[in-house]
């Protein structure tokens, strides 16, 4: 668990983040989204003091990282920033060992370590183990950056814009994975980022920041319904606000019973995919399969009509 208390920095007479608090539990993804020049980078570079705090303070895990040493403070928090910063004259596996060296662990404990995170991030450890930055696609990189970051277990993980050099297919792609694998670890992340469906896409959490101050911090679906301010609405997006709240909703929990022609959608689609899809086939339903593929009821316009309307 991350507390950040009354955090502040000023340089100058200006004031960049002003009297922030939230905490994030243990396990969470917390998203600080905000417009350009809001603070977000200051902040998350606080949480690892990189920048010294003017005032306030964090706690990670119920201890205050003024009083952990700053090498051993970011050997428990991973870090990941736009363009990985991968050191360019070490291969992949060394890249991923960097941390693991620097506390000490034995050889074979990093290689065994090396060799796990490759296969988790999906890189063959025979094919990429030995490559150099340079000879890996964008993609490959930032999973290798990511991968790095993990490699000592870390209790926190802070990401800095960490898909903003990825096209969006590929973004996409690297969202979900990196959620499969934080379900997978349970590592508590805080993620910036300016782009809101990342922001809905990942966050347990949105921390909402504009000109130092944090407007809001809250879960996607509070955010949407209850705005605290005119410009979190605003950010959020009005036009696209129903088709968020969708996509919060799995089609799991809007079923219906019975029967429907057509291609089935899975349980876990969101409501959004079901709407996408009921829209493109020109259906009224269309029929719910479990990850099996056994019938499990319907979904139709309807009920998703009715369902987001009922939404938190
Ligand atoms: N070392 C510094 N000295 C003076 N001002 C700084 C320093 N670092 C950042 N700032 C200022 O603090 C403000 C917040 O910067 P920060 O990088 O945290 O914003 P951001 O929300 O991450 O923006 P972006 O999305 O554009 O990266 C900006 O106005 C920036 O110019």
């Amino acid at each position: 668990m991350i507390e950040i208390e009354r955090l502040t920095k000023r340089y100058g007479a200006t004031t960049v983040v002003d009297d922030v608090s939230f905490r994030v539990e243990e396990g969470a993804i917390a998203v600080v989204v905000g417009t350009s020049g809001a603070g977000k980078s200051t902040l998350l570079r606080m949480i690892n003091r990189l920048v010294a705090p003017s005032a306030g303070r964090v706690l990670v895990d119920g201890e205050d990282t003024m009083a952990i040493p700053e090498d051993a403070l970011r050997h428990r928090i991973g870090y990941v920033i736009q363009g990985y910063g991968l050191f360019p004259h070490r291969t992949v596996a060394e890249n991923i060992a960097t941390v693991p060296r620097l506390l000490g662990w034995e050889k074979r404990r990093i290689a065994a370590r090396v060799e796990e995170l490759l296969d988790l991030f999906q890189l063959d450890p025979g094919e990429f183990a030995q490559k150099f930055p340079h000879q890996l696609s964008g993609g490959q990189q930032q999973r290798v950056g990511v991968a790095r970051a993990l490699a000592a277990k870390p209790a926190l993980l802070l990401m800095d814009e960490p898909f903003g050099a990825l096209d969006p297919v590929i973004r996409s792609r690297a969202q979900d994975d990196l959620l499969a694998i934080q379900r997978r670890l349970r590592t508590t992340v805080v993620l910036v980022t300016h782009d809101m469906n990342e922001a809905f896409h990942l966050g347990d959490r949105i921390a909402v920041m504009d000109r130092g101050r944090l407007l809001q911090y809250a879960s996607p679906g509070e955010l949407l319904l209850r705005p605290a301010e005119a410009f979190v609405e605003q950010l959020v997006g009005t036009a696209e606000r129903p088709f968020r709240l969708l996509s919060l909703t799995k089609v799991g929990e809007a079923l219906e019973p019975g029967h429907a022609e057509g291609e089935p959608i899975l349980l876990s689609a969101t409501l959004r995919d079901a709407l996408s899809q009921l829209v493109w086939l020109g259906r009224e339903a269309l029929p719910v399969v479990d990850a099996a593929g056994a019938p499990a009821g319907r979904i139709s316009i309807a009920q998703i009509l009715r369902h987001g309307r009922a939404l938190p």
